[in-house]
């Protein structure tokens, strides 16, 4: 629909109001983005900037595009997950602080809560494409919108889209059908993205990966800020984002009692840390499976048991993916899985999960209980209840982490967008981090919000540990 000059897809524009006032009390909990939009006001760093994001359309999201609105951008917004989006937020993001149903002042929005993949990749590809000049900027999410620009200039090289196999994933089927139209259409569309975008700034360590694996093959079409791995970023919302998410996706899915329970969690990484102690805090009893010795002994030394997933499945009542690789709990696990157990991922890719084995599984029986909540029967009558469909259960069976902890990631967005678009020359295209005075200036901001008391060093000190009084406080190789 367009309305106001402002194009759009969402799925109920009444539901702007609803929005705009969890908008409002978001804005109240994001002291990093509010702190930047006072810091850059009348400045616009962002003028001229036209920025194509894709990420969760939460009302945590929909501050970051006011903020980035706010800075001079121009935006066009897509959900990066089918099950994601809130659609009161969404809403409110397309009216816009100060228009109305009929008199749209936001910014175009394509997301809807339960798209089906070819709705999904059609909102990226609507995202993604501009009147006139399209985006000089993108901001990602696990890589999807990078993915389209990057596969679709390689295909119209080459002058012919792949056919799927019989086998592929339908997102990668749905995907190759998608550039297959779209080449035939205009077969330069794609090239001409990619050679107008300054950079992409990623969310997560998932995109985070694709990007280092462009940057090593020497595809890389634009310079990338890898956002994830600033400390302010991963150590604090993948951890205690996931601390509080976690258990609210479960809670809301299942209502299900987790203490007394045993859960087990695969992968203990940033995210994992935080959902063994999210489940901890409910009383679970936590087994940890991991393939890192360093990893696994953390988890050891956190109190946690460390085995194998076929070891623990017998007692397990609760089996939650955090990994971010694939094929982590297979069919063959599930066969085994205690009667009405609950399976659940909160990695980015619903691959962490055999969901193709278990569709395919002989006489097996799929009984939506509600939206993104699932028994799978099978023919002995054993059943699993299987979350969001394998994808993130914390976005898809509730609303994600908390708009305090979302500050500090969406903080380091921000920063990030600015230095790739105003300082173009100075990045070539490769994969880089923020510097660390950024990072802790993200941190002094949100501490300074809990009421955090900050110990200043003196000179005499400074110079005996090696540091600047303002920082940097640790080196390059610190590990926090
Ligand atoms: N749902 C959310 O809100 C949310 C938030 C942040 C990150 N993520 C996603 O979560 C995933 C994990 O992120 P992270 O920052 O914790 O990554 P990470 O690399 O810190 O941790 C992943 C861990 O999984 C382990 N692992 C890999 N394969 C495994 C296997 N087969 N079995 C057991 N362990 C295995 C790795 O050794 C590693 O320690 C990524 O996909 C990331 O994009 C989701
Ligand atoms: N509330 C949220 N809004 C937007 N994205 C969210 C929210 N909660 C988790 N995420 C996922 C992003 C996260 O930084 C990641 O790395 O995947």
């Amino acid at each position: 629909d367009t309305r106001g000059g402002i194009e759009f897809a969402v799925a109920d524009l009444d539901a702007a109001e609803f929005g705009r006032k969890e908008i409002r009390l978001a804005e109240h909990e994001m002291p990093g983005l509010m702190a930047l939009r006072r810091e850059y006001a009348e400045v616009y760093p962002l003028r001229g900037a036209r920025i194509s994001g894709s990420l969760h359309m939460t009302v945590q999201t929909a501050v970051l595009i006011e903020t980035l609105v706010s800075l001079g951008a121009e935006v066009r917004w897509a959900s990066c997950n089918i099950f994601s989006t809130q659609d009161h937020a969404a809403a409110a993001v397309v009216l816009g602080p100060h228009g109305s149903a009929e008199e749209p002042k936001g910014v175009p929005v394509f997301a809807w809560k339960g798209e089906s993949l070819e709705e999904y990749w059609w909102c990226t590809e609507r995202m993604l494409t501009w009147d006139g000049e399209g985006p000089n900027m993108i901001l990602d999410d696990g890589g999807d919108a990078t993915m389209l620009v990057h596969k679709g200039a390689e295909y119209e090289k080459a002058g012919v889209v792949p056919a799927a196999d019989a086998d592929d994933p339908d997102e990668w089927k749905v995907f190759l059908e998608l550039l297959r139209a779209s080449v035939a259409a205009d077969g330069s569309k794609w090239t001409t993205i990619g050679a107008g975008v300054r950079g992409v700034t990623e969310e997560t360590t998932t995109g985070v990966l694709r990007l280092y694996q462009l940057a090593a093959a020497g595809e890389l079409l634009f310079p990338a800020i890898n956002v994830n791995d600033a400390v302010t970023k991963s150590k604090f919302d993948n951890r205690y984002g996931i601390r509080h998410s976690l258990v609210d996706g479960i809670n809301r899915g299942t209502d299900v009692l987790i203490g007394g329970k045993v859960a087990v969690v695969c992968g203990y990484g940033d995210v994992g840390k935080g959902a063994a102690e999210s489940l901890r805090g409910q009383g679970a009893r936590v087994i940890v499976t991991e393939i890192d010795p360093i990893c696994a002994l953390q988890a050891a030394m956190d109190g946690y048991q460390v085995k194998r997933l076929e070891n623990a499945l017998p007692e397990a009542d609760l089996v939650i993916t955090t990994t971010g690789n694939k094929d982590v709990v297979m069919v063959e696990h599930m066969a085994k899985m205690k009667h009405q157990a609950i399976l659940g991922n909160i990695g980015h890719f619903d691959n962490e999960l055999d969901m193709a084995g278990l569709a395919r599984y002989p006489g097996i029986r799929r009984v939506t209980i509600k939206p993104q909540v699932d028994e799978w029967v099978f023919p002995n009558g054993n059943t699993i209840i299987v979350l969001s469909e394998g994808r993130l259960l914390n976005l898809g069976n509730a609303t994600g982490h908390p708009s305090f902890v979302m500050s500090n990631s969406f903080s380091n967005q921000v920063i990030a967008q600015i230095e790739l678009f105003t300082k173009q020359a100075e990045y070539d295209k490769e994969v880089y981090r923020l510097p660390k005075k950024l990072d802790e200036k993200v941190a002094r901001i949100h501490l300074d919000a809990l009421g955090g008391e900050l110990t200043k060093l003196t000179k005499e000190q400074a110079e005996y540990i090696d540091v600047d009084v303002e920082g940097p406080f640790k080196s390059e190789h610190y590990r926090y």
